[in-house]
């Protein structure tokens, strides 16, 4: 988007619990283009949420956003990911050599790209306000990961995968599915990795948030 670019008048953004709405509408202002609405976690909930939502008014743009495991050397602690795509990592079939998606099967697809020119211009609006920001793929994934082993499997099968989260592929399939964009943002809030939940900074991954959603409400 140009500055000429008019601005987008109707926005959803769906966050899974309400601490993320809290962020998220603290840096909003009082925005009214933006409906912020709380999916619960996971994809199934995020999807069915988003769907509804989606009936009776007309978004121009689907944002799923909230805090997420960061990929060690991709996106540390306190930074922030927007997703090039959401792919659902744990979509497929196990095999005794390998994890076979539903592309290899031939029953769908587990990735969604996301709207390349809304990121465009708000990862350079984050990088003017020396917001540490990256870009990459989001895994969702309905167990969050809690293993080293599974960390360095997740990351070698998906090279470009930036951050691991457990909705964006939910909201980005009822987006998809009314022709509607779908931008993904992820505030990293614990490295994906070894299970330890009392270390993962919350409030950091919060406060980070809420500048995305203020620079949001500015460029978009
Ligand atoms: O306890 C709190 O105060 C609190 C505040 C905000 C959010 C939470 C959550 O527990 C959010 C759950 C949400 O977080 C995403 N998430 C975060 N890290 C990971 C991860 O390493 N792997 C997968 N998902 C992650 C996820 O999208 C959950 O919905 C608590």
């Amino acid at each position: 988007m140009s500055e000429e670019t008019s601005k987008l008048s109707k926005i959803l953004i769906v966050v899974s619990v309400e601490a993320e709405k809290e962020a998220i509408q603290k840096g909003l202002a009082n925005d009214q283009r933006f409906d912020v609405i709380v999916s619960g976690v996971g994809p199934t909930a995020a999807a069915a949420r988003t769907a509804t939502a989606l009936v009776g008014e007309d978004y121009e743009l689907v944002i799923n956003a909230g805090i997420a495991g960061g990929f060690v050397g991709r996106a540390e602690v306190g930074s922030l990911v927007l997703a090039t795509s959401s792919i659902a990592a744990d979509l497929g079939a196990e095999s005794e050599e390998s994890f076979k998606p539903l592309e290899e099967l031939g029953l769908g697809s587990t990735i969604i790209h996301t709207e390349f020119g809304y990121n465009v211009p708000v990862v350079q609006a984050l990088q003017t306000k020396n917001v540490p920001v990256y870009q990459g793929s989001v895994l969702t994934s309905s167990t969050v990961t809690g293993t080293r082993q599974t960390a360095e499997y997740l990351s070698k099968r998906i090279p470009y995968a930036t951050a691991e989260a457990m909705e964006g592929f939910g909201v980005a399939t009822a987006a998809e599915q009314m022709n509607i964009p779908y931008m993904e943002v992820r505030a990293i809030s614990n490295p994906v990795g070894p299970r330890n939940r009392d270390a993962w900074k919350i409030e950091e991954a919060l406060s980070a948030l809420t500048v995305a959603s203020s620079t949001l409400s500015e460029v978009l």
